[in-house]
């Protein structure tokens, strides 16, 4: 059984191109904390924002962004779920709902991708809808899909071609959320992944 995970695992990365090394990742990091830190500085709101990285795809995102950093600020997580192990999305499922008063409060949600939009969309809608007073949504790779999505996010570190890519957070069938750096996979390879 490990054999064959371990050979699936690889053979989706055969023929995968690269879509930002790890260098070019690390500097779209900096890019989103920079556009953040400037937004808090000198803030006068009177609470501190509450930062929401919607699991697990954000948890690597996530992981780099808070340290860079430098306003205080709140700190939990959702979870949320579109793709499960497949390439293509399907029902937004909300695995943890926010655990603490949303109320009143400025919401900074960190989220891997922007694919279709679904997914951050419906977290937007549900956080106002539970009296958030703003919402701003920070991503680090905005897939350009050639077309107006439902949600718009305010924060972009990478602009990224309409392909299925992987690392970063971001996996295949399950797989690669360790790699560093961004990879797109050959549709070949990812329907080989499911013949098997
Ligand atoms: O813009 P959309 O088309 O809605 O897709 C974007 C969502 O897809 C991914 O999550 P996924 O459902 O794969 O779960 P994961 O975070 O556990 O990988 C990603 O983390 C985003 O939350
Ligand atoms: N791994 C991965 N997850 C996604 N969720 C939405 N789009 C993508 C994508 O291109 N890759």
């Amino acid at each position: 059984m490990q054999d064959f995970h371990h050979n699936r695992a690889h053979a989706l990365l055969e023929h995968a191109e690269p879509v930002a090394t790890a260098e070019e990742v690390q500097a779209a990091v900096g890019r989103v904390a920079d556009q953040l830190n400037l937004r808090f500085r000198d803030t006068e709101e009177a609470s501190f924002p509450l930062v929401l990285g919607v699991m697990g795809g954000a948890v690597v995102f996530t992981g780099h962004v808070l340290p860079l950093l430098d306003f205080p600020l709140e700190f939990d997580y959702i979870h949320v779920t579109r793709y499960g192990d497949e390439d293509k999305g399907g029902q937004v499922v909300w695995k943890v709902i926010p655990r603490q008063s949303v109320e009143g409060k400025t919401i900074i949600v960190l989220d891997d991708i922007l694919d279709e939009g679904e997914t951050l969309a419906q977290v937007k809608e549900r956080l106002l809808g539970m009296g958030a007073k703003e919402v701003i949504i920070a991503v680090f790779a905005d897939k350009d899909l050639g077309r107006k999505k439902p949600v718009q996010a305010d924060i972009v570190g990478l602009t990224i071609p309409n392909r299925f890519v992987v690392g970063f957070g971001m996996d295949v069938y399950g797989y690669w959320r360790n790699l560093p750096a961004l990879w797109a996979i050959s549709p070949e390879d990812l329907k080989a992944a499911t013949l098997e």
